[in-house]
């Protein structure tokens, strides 16, 4: 079964449970990151609608993020994706106001980030949030353990405690055995997986990642993605995903926040994404995605015709489309669709087939 197929089940099993929390584990509303001289004026201006190019040419100043708001859920992986330029870095950076936003208001656990001062912000990134970069910034000349224990010791953990943790973690991202090493002397891949071991030794709630995985070459950064994957499931921790690359998107996240232009265009899970896209801009990053490794028989299913049987297969509603061809094959009966104990319709070979030669509707002998 291929990644996307595994996280897109994973996504609708688990939908229920995450969505009926009631505290968010990130809340932004009215988010705003304005660069440049005049930003508090552009804001409380009309312009702050001017499009990024007429604002710039009028002001000199960038809206990298344009009053941006969501929620993440606890124990989410949220990503953030767009073409370069559209405001990710910005958006995440301002999250634990390491850019400082220019309006909005952000909860992290609770806690209204806008207020904290500086030595409470010092503390919620050592402790409950922790970020992983594109460039690993290890240190060179610490050896790996070391590496991995350095939020640990900034803690002020004693050694003994922090190597004993930094050991484990180790373990957990698959490096055991390269306690001792130098950064240098590991392949980029492993140097990443140290940056990912750093983040998880301090334990925190959210870990953000900022393209962790662009420089890292097809292969490897295949093996990343699915180490994300299995560590997340745990671990399970909330994460914030940062890439402009839509396969890892699909591949790793619950829900996808599509930005342009510093705002979000459309935030959904990837079938919502790609069986609605809001606008030609999402259409065009999904239009080379495959529709039935993404849709599932929920979009598929319709009401049993009079002498159909209901003998057939049963399947979960939340069954990708791809993975019902099998048991459609099986039977000469329409597949059974259930939603829990309720009855949602019924799919048939030639619903199926219909579907996967991009016809609308199916067409039946006879019809
Ligand atoms: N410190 C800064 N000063 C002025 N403009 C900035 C600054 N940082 C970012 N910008 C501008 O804000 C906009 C959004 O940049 P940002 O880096 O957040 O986008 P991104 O989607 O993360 O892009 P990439 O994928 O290339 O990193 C861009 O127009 C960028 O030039």
């Amino acid at each position: 079964m291929s990644l996307i197929t595994t996280y897109v089940e994973r996504r609708h099993n688990e939908e229920a449970s995450v969505g009926d929390s009631h505290s968010a584990a990130i809340t932004v509303e009215g988010l705003w990151k304005i660069f440049g001289p005049k930003a508090r004026k552009v804001l409380d201006s009309e312009d702050r609608h001017l499009d990024p190019a007429a604002l710039r040419e009028k002001t000199g100043c960038t809206a990298a993020v344009r009053n941006v708001g969501f929620e993440v859920r606890p124990g989410e992986v949220f990503v953030v994706m767009g073409l370069s330029g559209s405001g990710k870095s910005t958006l995440v950076r301002c999250l634990t106001r390491l850019i400082e936003p220019s309006a909005g208001e952000i909860t992290i656990g609770g806690e209204d980030i806008g207020r904290a001062p500086p030595a409470r912000l010092r503390e919620i990134r050592r402790h409950q949030v922790s970020m992983v970069f594109q460039h690993f910034g290890l240190l060179p000349h610490r050896k790996v353990i070391d590496n991995v224990a350095y939020g640990l010791e900034i803690q002020g953990t004693p050694r003994a405690a922090r190597h004993e943790r930094a050991e484990e973690i180790l373990a957990l991202v698959g490096l055991d055995g390269h306690a001792d090493s130098y950064p240098d002397q590991l392949s980029g891949g492993m140097q990443q997986r140290v940056g990912l071991a750093r983040a998880l030794a301090v334990d925190p709630q959210v870990m953000l990642f900022d393209e962790p995985f662009s420089a890292l070459d097809p292969l490897i950064r295949r093996d990343m993605q699915a180490e994300v994957i299995r560590l997340h499931r745990e671990v399970g921790k909330t994460l914030v995903f940062i890439t402009h690359d839509l396969s890892e998107a699909l591949k790793l996240g619950e829900r996808i926040a599509i930005m342009r232009a510093g705002s979000i265009v459309q935030l959904g899970t990837a079938e919502e994404l790609v069986g609605a896209p809001a606008d030609d801009y999402v259409a065009d990053f999904v239009r080379d995605v495959p529709k039935s490794h993404v849709l599932t028989l929920r979009r598929l299913c319709r009401p049993l015709e009079p002498g159909e049987s209901l003998d057939g297969p049963e399947l979960p509603a939340s069954t990708v489309i791809r993975d019902a061809i099998a048991a459609s094959s099986a039977s000469a009966h329409p597949i059974r669709v259930v939603d829990g104990d309720e009855l949602a319709g019924v799919v048939d070979r030639v619903d199926l087939l219909s579907f996967l030669s991009g016809q609308e509707t199916p067409v039946r002998a006879g019809a």
